[in-house]
């Protein structure tokens, strides 16, 4: 079987957020003898591009309403990323420093118009074409109604919802740049009078999944907008949790963290790890440090954090880090809070791969007291680094943690999403933090969960053949 992942973001190559962990490892998981897993995806002007030599071994134009565009298709030259990926280069287009922009309608829509005409070429076309986020999502659309894709019409594509809130909305003015369809199922491509690239997806994918089964659940009440097609179209749709990629997330191996360690000097390794990082940030290591990695944005909770960091700073029992950058409204008074709070508050806001692990091996709590979260994958690599989460329970961060109130908990979670919930849960992770056995003994038992791609890659693997040869009750 051949199944083409087809997305905007995949690590290391390209990496904007979560998307890219899931799409740089998934079809590492479900590569073996028999099926083969790819990944399609822009060429970016980035460091990874910088760094690795491609040839490129396919060249042709994409027609985008009445421009011809070129484009080129490349592959790595030394390929040790567990899978095979191909990059679709629209050098007017595509070919930046960035991965986002306010011209997506067009770069993305190059971007699978190339794709599906490369494709098209193959002489044996994929078995199953799975789509990632709305960038993506004009491809089951395409795949089903584009006269020039005809031959697609019996493939089934899926496509996976990470996160709702953004559906890459255009206007109807530019549905000149859709290769033709029949103008009669022009409705496909609408919701609310706008073309809708994510609501698309949902109508015409074979298969709709999303990141954890409780977002699945969520959506029907809350999707930004697509609640009632989401419900209508719930016999198609399915929650698979997302898994972490334990090659990349291994303490042992991690060649970012200050120290490797082990379940076997789990405290040794922490400490060293909390020591590298409070040094770096100028806090104090003797209390309990609580982290925050993330976009700054609503969605992540991110606003509450001025107010809780005030309380926290003041009562003085712990050390706040923070890594991330986004809304100006959010950012600012998270900027503006350094002053004065040297040693006790430090943030890094920005972007750095490396300084996410050495946080995940370093602190104690990790914050995610997020509105919205479709999986979340942060909550996950801090427990295999033996980082206790504290979350609010909703979406996926529901589905993966338990808290200590339970028999076997090992998380602290809160239902609401204000500072002083926030705070609440920071003083429980204070006092869990300050008896140390127990402490200990979670920190043992977390890095102990598994929450590889194996069994997730596994339930994609099943619904694919699902797909293909339907069961009839
Ligand atoms: N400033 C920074 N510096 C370095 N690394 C940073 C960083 N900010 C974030 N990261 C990293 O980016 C990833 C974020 O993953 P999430 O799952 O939280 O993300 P996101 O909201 O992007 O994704 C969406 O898709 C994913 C995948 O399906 C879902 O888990 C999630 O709920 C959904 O919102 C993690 O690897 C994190 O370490």
């Amino acid at each position: 079987m051949t199944i083409i992942h087809i997305s905007a973001e995949c690590y290391p190559v390209a990496k904007v957020g979560g998307l890219a962990d899931v799409v740089g490892a998934l079809p590492k998981y479900q590569s073996t003898d028999e099926i083969s897993s790819k990944v399609i995806m822009p060429f970016y002007d980035n460091k990874f591009t910088k760094t690795h030599s491609f040839h490129k071994f396919y060249s042709s134009n994409i027609k985008l309403g009445s421009d011809i565009i070129e484009f080129n298709v490349l592959t790595l030259n030394d390929n040790n990323l567990g899978f095979d990926i191909f990059f679709v280069d629209v050098p007017s287009l595509l070919f930046k420093d960035y991965v986002y922009s306010s011209e997506d309608t067009e770069r993305f829509l190059a971007f699978q118009i190339a794709t599906l005409d490369w494709l098209s070429t193959w002489n044996d076309i994929p078995d199953i074409v799975h789509c990632h986020d709305h960038h993506t999502g004009l491809t089951p659309f395409m795949m089903r109604e584009c006269l020039k894709y005809e031959r697609f019409r019996e493939i089934p594509s899926i496509f996976t919802i990470h996160n709702a809130q953004y559906q890459g909305w255009f206007s109807h003015d530019k549905v000149g740049l859709i290769p033709e369809f029949n103008f009669d199922n022009v409705g496909l491509l609408d919701w609310g009078g706008t073309i809708n690239p994510l609501a698309a997806a949902i109508k015409c994918a074979w298969r709709v999944t999303t990141v954890s089964p409780s977002y699945m659940e969520e959506l029907k009440t809350a999707a930004n907008g697509l609640e009632g097609l989401l419900s209508s179209e719930a016999d198609k749709c399915v929650g698979v949790l997302n898994g972490i990629d334990t090659a990349v997330w291994n303490t042992e191996t991690d060649p970012f963290i200050d120290t490797n360690y082990s379940l076997k000097n789990l405290v040794k390794g922490k400490t060293a790890n909390k020591a590298y990082l409070c040094k770096r940030f100028n806090l104090d290591p003797k209390k309990p440090l609580f982290a925050f990695i993330g976009r700054l944005v609503l969605e992540k909770g991110a606003d509450l954090f001025p107010e809780a960091f005030k309380t926290i700073i003041k009562d003085k029992k712990a050390s706040i880090l923070l890594l991330g950058s986004g809304n100006p409204e959010i950012q600012n008074p998270l900027e503006e809070l350094l002053e004065g709070n040297e040693g006790i508050y430090n943030a890094f806001i920005g972007y750095d791969e490396a300084l996410s692990h050495n946080i995940y091996a370093g602190a104690d709590f990790l914050l995610m007291p997020s509105r919205v979260e479709p999986c979340g994958l942060n909550q996950m690599y801090s427990l295999r680094y033996g980082t206790v989460p504290i979350v609010r329970s909703i979406g996926g961060l529901k589905d993966t943690v338990t808290d200590i109130s339970d028999a076997n908990g090992f998380g602290i979670c809160h239902q609401e999403i204000t500072a002083a919930s926030m705070v609440n849960a920071v003083n429980r992770a204070i006092e869990l933090y300050n008896d140390k056995a127990r402490y200990r003994k979670i920190q043992r038992r977390i890095m102990a969960i598994d929450h590889s791609w194996n069994k997730s890659a596994e339930t994609y693997i099943n619904l694919y053949e699902l797909i293909k040869h339907p069961i009839n009750d």
